[in-house]
């Protein structure tokens, strides 16, 4: 098992910087930012999962839907600045289908993760251990107050209270 948060922060912060591609590759076309079909085979797929690593399905997507509620608002906030701004917008639009896959090998290696942090994860020590550890992956990640902020979103369902 883990011996701290980081891992797992960082992979939520990997999954927030992807956000970006995301954005990019929706922006200016017809699809729209929510994807509910595709939401809904995650949380599938996590509840799936969870109870051959020792997790509670509901508490596993829970969690997930954190990761993807920062993900939108990250591509939200993108799609703010880059309408106010067109000059700030992506010139090369990315495929979402090279970009899904990256997401799916993260969503795998957080659930292993959140399996690892069990025991961090209960413990009373956790909500400021969680605040540290985004706090250190905003600067290692160089995040701007949008993205920060998503971090925020993504690790508010770490801690089980
Ligand atoms: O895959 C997409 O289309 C995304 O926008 C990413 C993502 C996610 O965070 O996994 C976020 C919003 C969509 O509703 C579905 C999934």
């Amino acid at each position: 098992s883990s011996t701290s948060l980081w891992h797992l922060t960082d992979l939520a912060a990997q999954r927030v910087a992807i956000a970006d591609q995301v954005a990019a590759a929706k922006y200016g076309t017809p699809s729209p930012i929510d994807d509910p079909v595709r939401e809904q085979a995650i949380y599938d797929s996590v509840a799936a999962r969870a109870p051959q690593l020792g997790l509670d399905p509901a508490e596993a997507v829970r969690f997930f839907h954190a990761q993807i509620e920062a993900n939108k608002l990250v591509q939200r906030g993108l799609y703010a600045r880059w309408t106010a701004h067109p000059a700030e917008a992506p010139t090369t639009r990315p495929d979402l289908g090279q970009i899904r896959p990256v997401i799916d090998r993260l969503n795998t290696d957080l659930l292993t993760e959140l399996a690892a942090t069990t025991s961090l994860r209960e413990a009373r020590s956790c909500p400021v251990r969680q605040l540290v550890a985004a706090g250190f992956a905003d600067v290692v990640h160089r995040f701007d107050g949008l993205h920060a902020q998503a971090l925020a979103e993504a690790t508010s369902a770490t801690c089980t209270d």
